[in-house]
């Protein structure tokens, strides 16, 4: 289906969009210039991220819609008219919570699980939540940033993908080698596919809602793709996405939700899956900075929008270094013909 100005407005009870460069190089238009957000743009490289932070705890600060929608909205103050698109403030860990996981956020070390799955009888201490209660916080944060946004750029919703959010349920944190949670891969394989595919309902849940909160597009986050060789993760990832898509596409249908909702796959270091992934139901294919948009578009399927894909790093150089780099990035992504969407090629 077509983007047009009216489908997205056709909802009434939100302001009219005056910035639909993000959805429509999402739903296959090249712009130009293409559209520009970054990952992580609401987060501690920012003073008023920073302060909100010294005052409350990190999942607070999720579990507070006026909370979650006044840091949402500082990237889209602070860079007035250079962002084209919103992220609504939250984490991919609200899953694991709502699952029954106590999840902290430890200064300077991020996550951690005191109690973290350790063997294939602790799955039975998880429990299915009703998502659109036990995670209501999050919609109603979206709902209150789609208002507060006021039409200036889209909301995108996102959620951790399978494979991510197991990686860090047996892990209990971040993780150099995803030892523990590789090892339930080899060993219990079946009990790891229930996991997984426990997830992927209380996913496909999660960001049906979100849409019906209000959020215009969708990113999954597979962080940890790279972690795994390529067959594990055709094994253990792709299906659970595929899933998800299918579930997310279907539900939305049923909700009578008519428009294209894009959908982002951003699967860091999974080179050998980007066919695979391309085949799926999704319209975006995020890059990470070890991809190529060259290679990458020799090995999709189908014309879809590519996003990506600048070192965050780079952001160190000068900045005259840093504006070639930009520019030969942008080079790249124009010379590939397809719709391309400005972004880092991982967090801030
Ligand atoms: C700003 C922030 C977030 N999470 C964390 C922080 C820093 C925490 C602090 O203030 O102390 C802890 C926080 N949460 C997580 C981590 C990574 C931990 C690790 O090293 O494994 C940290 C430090 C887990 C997490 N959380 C997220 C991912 C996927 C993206 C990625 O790969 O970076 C992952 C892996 C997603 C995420 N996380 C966040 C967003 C919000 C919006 C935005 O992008 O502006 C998003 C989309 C917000």
């Amino acid at each position: 289906m077509t983007f047009t100005e009216t489908n997205l407005s056709s909802n009434k009870a939100y302001p009219r969009m005056l910035n639909t460069n993000y959805l429509k190089a999402a739903l296959g238009e090249v712009i130009c210039p293409p559209p520009v957000w970054v990952m992580r743009q609401a987060g501690r490289y920012l003073p008023e991220f920073r302060e909100v932070r010294e005052k409350y705890d990190f999942f607070k600060v999720c579990q507070t819609p006026e909370l979650a929608c006044q840091i949402t909205l500082q990237p889209i103050d602070r860079y007035d008219g250079l962002l084209d698109a919103a992220i609504i403030f939250s984490d991919i860990l609200v899953i694991p919570q709502a699952m029954g996981m106590e999840v902290q956020m430890l200064p300077s070390k991020g996550p951690h699980f005191p109690c973290p799955l350790i063997s294939p009888e602790d799955l039975n201490k998880l429990r299915m939540p009703v998502v659109k209660d036990v995670l209501s916080y999050v919609f109603e944060a979206i709902t209150l940033t789609r208002h507060r946004l006021n039409g200036r750029v889209p909301l995108i919703g996102f959620s951790g993908a399978p494979w991510t959010l197991m990686a860090y349920m047996i892990e209990g944190g971040g993780s150099k080698t995803f030892s523990k949670a590789k090892a339930w891969l080899y060993r219990y394989p079946s009990e790891s596919k229930q996991l997984l595919a426990k997830l992927s309902s209380v996913i496909a849940d999660y960001i049906v809602e979100q849409v019906l909160a209000g959020a215009q597009a969708i990113q999954l986050f597979d962080s940890w793709a790279g972690e795994l060789s390529p067959k594990l993760y055709k094994e253990f990832g792709i299906p659970f996405l595929e899933e998800i898509v299918t579930v997310f596409r279907k539900k939305l249908i049923d909700a009578q939700i008519t428009e294209r909702i894009p959908l982002t796959l951003f699967c860091k270091g999974a080179h050998s899956s980007l066919k695979d992934l391309s085949d799926l139901d999704i319209d975006v294919l995020g890059l990470d900075y070890t991809m190529e948009a060259i290679e990458a578009s020799k090995n999709i399927t189908k014309r879809i929008c590519l996003q990506g894909n600048l070192d965050p790093c780079a952001l160190f150089a000068e900045t005259e270094t840093l504006k070639e780099l930009t520019n030969e990035n942008l080079k790249e992504f124009d010379s590939v013909g397809l719709p391309h969407i400005v972004n880092l090629g991982h967090g801030m």
